[in-house]
């Protein structure tokens, strides 16, 4: 369970997130949409700890994210190109990353398998630097990286972005695979809201900070979201 409790974040006078309350239970997967500027990837931020809010606090299964640096051990993400190691290969990071999660090689050997047709012959065996990846294919590298070690909780910002067609249609697969287990809990921000109403139970909209709507999703779901961005 994560509880968004009160956060705020100003930057000077700017208030560019207000958010009340926000429980989201163990096994949901939530999704997060906005335009650009509202909101999301600093909500994102502050779950993860990555910046630090004006007020309020989150906690993350009763771990106040702020103070204790444990909820690290069941929390897997993905926000940008900053959570890659430029100058290791996909390889080398994904060996990296296995380690901190207390896989041995075979582990991630066999883990970094079972995204073959997700890296579609584009990410393992290039002899290339992450830096040297398209953005796509970074991407790719780093939303596998946060689904290492069984992670409880997965955050992912704009997963869909930069992927082509093929990659964002397995991408769901992906996603979906992880909500099926109702023990993973999985936040993804989206433009995307075929996407997203696809993929997440519940749809919260963020606008200039605020949120101002939270649906369950249903049939009627990305109806509802297209009149509501189309006015
Ligand atoms: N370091 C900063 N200093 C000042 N303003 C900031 C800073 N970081 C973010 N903002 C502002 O906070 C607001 C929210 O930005 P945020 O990146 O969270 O939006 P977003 O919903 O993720 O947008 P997008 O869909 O474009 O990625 C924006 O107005 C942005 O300019």
């Amino acid at each position: 369970m994560i509880t968004i409790d009160t956060i705020s974040k100003k930057y000077g006078k700017a208030e560019v997130l207000s958010v009340a309350s926000i429980e989201i239970p163990t096994g949901q997967s939530f999704g997060l949409v906005g335009n650009n500027g509202a909101g999301k990837t600093t909500l994102f931020n502050v779950i993860l700890d990555l910046i630090r809010p004006t007020t309020g606090s989150v906690t993350s299964n009763n771990i106040v994210v702020s103070e204790s640096e444990s909820w690290k051990n069941f929390t897997g993400s993905f926000i940008d190109e900053s959570f890659l190691i430029g100058y290791l290969t996909a390889e080398e990071y994904f060996q990296f990353v296995g380690d901190l999660r207390g896989m041995n090689v075979a582990e991630v050997n066999a883990f970094i398998g079972g995204f073959e047709d997700f890296f579609n012959d584009e990410v393992i065996g290039k002899k290339k630097y992450l830096r040297d990846l398209s953005k796509g294919n970074q991407k790719k590298a780093g939303i596998v990286a946060a689904l290492m070690g069984n992670p409880e909780v997965v955050i992912l910002d704009e997963p869909f972005a930069n992927l082509d067609p093929t990659t964002q249609i397995r991408l769901k697969q992906v996603i979906k695979k992880l909500t099926d287990t109702s023990t993973i809990t999985v936040l993804i921000s989206s433009h995307d809201l075929t996407h997203v109403t696809e993929v997440c139970e519940r749809i919260v909209v963020l606008d200039k900070g605020l949120v101002v709507k939270d649906l369950s999703t249903s049939a009627e779901t990305l109806k509802e979201l297209e009149l509501y961005f189309s006015v």
